[in-house]
């Protein structure tokens, strides 16, 4: 009853201290509010497109069954969207940069003025055909909500029936046959809006502001793909829904092709692989000690035998060195942001290179973290994608301590129950997957170091984020991997007693979320140590020589990796 209750207040809390710098704004905010002379107008959000906030606050009302407020927020997200799409067209036109005209292939990089012309006209349409993606890909996100006009003008077609404005209903309609005039559930709907209406009304047609954008798409489209196939140009046509007369024959297999290749899902698979997964654990000396079916759920494991009890040793010398090197600084841990009642440090793998760089850990400490990782991404890619190849993009060693007397009565989670890659909602059991979650996570894997501390045991939960259906204890050289989905809600409990140090690492399919700091600390830890050994031992003590992890404010400044570049904070949990 009492870890019911614990779980419910934590679960409460979870969106929150899930995203600290979220509830730092929000503390600010409310702040301000209260300020005397500041009134609610004075609040403008310069950093939403406005196109996103009316297409949200219309969709949330649609969600609300509020179609009558809603379809002014989705006529607006849809105006905004082609003001937006202008903006962008617009600055298509601007000098262009040498560089890029060198570089281009095709039309305009040899020969004589109309060459140069052409070449420079091909690049402004394909700028212009660019922008209707940019402006479907929110601020952040790294793809186009897909087929973004159309899908405005669906939801527009249906609220206004749902109100009954038949006839705008009717222009909404036939807008989305512009796109797709094959389309039947358009089509369908227009029919019964048609009968609905009783007798014809003459004059009635698709919006004008989408007839005029779909004719001139069209037009730039036909030159594109004129230039692609008589010039050898290259044009990535962004939209579904050009008519497929409008693609010369001979470019139509190879741009179904390339349509079908979302960036994201089609790394090509693999070759199969030449060994099962069983082998790997085999040949790494890892057994499997839980897998799903004994963990109650789907898309998990508990493997062991990933390190040996020296490893363990030096990985936890390497947190406790960071975390010694950080207090030498002035910087004495901080608290958990997940609870107040635990110190919380985190080591990522490009900070433990510096800090070896620095002589603040052993360089051994930081080489065998990158090793250990990598382990940890070939297990995990064997035994849950042995066709799709899984990239590590967020690795931190994560030590918990209980702070001594403040253990009584606790009532609070080390870790409140959470999914890795989707905000979760206990109350309808759903995760959106969608910021501020870290979306592009696919599978998690935490990797225990030890387990001389009381309480911290590991466990997952039904979607509601209450009800424990499986629990694991840390110990050296345990791993726990599992998708980073909304099936796989987990938590930990209050570390009560001693210090507790995991390797928590995310891994994913999509290339570009591919951690850059292990290849950088990688070569850190490679480069043969020069100045770095002189005069160690009077600098050690100055900010300026110790690379430790202090809070962004508060980073010394003068530390440098290698390239010169200040190292990024980097704060992912
Ligand atoms: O340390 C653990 O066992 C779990 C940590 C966790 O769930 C996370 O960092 O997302
Ligand atoms: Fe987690």
């Amino acid at each position: 009853q009492l870890k019911k209750l614990d779980l419910a207040a934590a679960a409460a809390h979870t969106f929150f201290v899930a995203n600290p710098t979220h509830l730092q704004m929000r503390e600010d905010m409310a702040k301000y509010r209260r300020m005397s002379g500041v009134r609610p107008q004075s609040f403008r959000d310069l950093e939403t497109p406005p196109h996103w906030a009316a297409y949200d606050s219309g969709l949330e009302l649609l969600g609300r069954q509020e179609a009558g407020l809603a379809l002014p927020r989705l006529e607006e997200a849809l105006q905004e969207s082609l003001a937006q799409v202008e903006s962008c067209r617009a600055g298509c036109e601007g000098p262009e940069e040498h560089q890029r005209e060198e570089e281009e292939e095709g039309a305009g990089s040899q020969g004589g003025l109309y060459e140069a012309i052409a070449g420079h006209w091909i690049r402004v349409l394909q700028c212009r055909q660019r922008c209707v993606e940019e402006t479907a890909t929110r601020p952040g996100r790294s793809f186009p909500v897909p087929d973004f006009l159309p899908s405005q003008l669906r939801r527009l077609h249906e609220a206004h029936a749902q109100v009954g404005n038949l006839s705008q209903a009717m222009e909404n309609a036939l807008s989305v046959l512009l796109f797709y005039p094959e389309d039947e559930a358009a089509k369908d709907a227009l029919n019964q809006y048609q009968s609905q209406l009783g007798e014809p009304r003459p004059g009635l047609g698709p919006r004008e502001d989408i007839q005029r954008f779909v004719l001139r798409s069209l037009g730039e489209k036909r030159q594109l793909y004129y230039a692609m196939e008589h010039l050898g140009t290259s044009f990535k046509d962004p939209d579904p829904w050009t008519p497929a007369a409008f693609i010369p024959e001979t470019l139509r297999e190879k741009l179904r092709e390339d349509q079908e290749q979302r960036p994201w899902d089609h790394e090509p698979p693999q070759p199969k692989p030449l060994t099962d997964w069983k082998d790997v654990l085999l040949l790494e000396g890892v057994t499997l000690t839980q897998d799903a079916r004994q963990l109650n759920g789907s898309e998990r494991a508990v493997l062991d035998g990933l390190l040996t009890p020296a490893e363990c040793g030096v990985l936890l010398q390497l947190a406790k060195d960071a975390a010694e090197a950080g207090a030498r600084s002035g910087y004495r841990g901080r608290r958990s942001p997940h609870t107040a009642h635990e110190h919380f440090e985190g080591l990522t793998v490009l900070k433990a290179a510096q800090l070896a760089r620095a002589g603040a850990v052993s360089t051994q400490g930081a080489k065998l973290l990158l090793e250990v990782s990598e382990r940890v991404r070939t297990l995990t890619q064997a035994y849950f994608s042995p066709e799709r190849p899984l990239h590590l993009s967020f690795t931190h060693l994560v030590c918990r301590t209980a702070i001594k007397g403040e253990q009584e009565q606790r009532m609070d989670l080390s870790h409140p129950v959470h999914a890795d890659n989707c905000v979760l909602d206990p109350d309808t059991g759903e995760c959106w997957r969608e910021p501020p979650a870290y979306t592009y996570r696919d599978y998690s894997g935490l990797l225990y170091l030890n387990d001389d501390f009381q309480g911290g045991d590991l466990f997952f939960t039904e979607p509601n984020a209450l009800t424990v259906r499986a629990q694991v204890r840390p110990r050296c050289g345990r791993l726990v991997a599992f998708s980073s989905g909304g099936e796989n809600p987990h938590g930990v409990w209050a570390v009560t007693r001693g210090r507790r140090c995991a390797l928590a690492l995310w891994h994913t399919w999509a290339p570009e979320h591919r951690e850059q700091e292990w290849t950088e600390a990688k070569e850190l830890l490679q480069e043969p140590e020069q100045e770095e050994e002189e005069g160690d031992e009077e600098e050690e003590e100055t900010p300026s020589r110790d690379p430790s992890p202090e809070p962004p404010g508060r980073r010394p400044q003068g530390v440098q990796d290698k390239t010169g570049k200040p190292p990024r904070v980097r704060e992912e949990l």
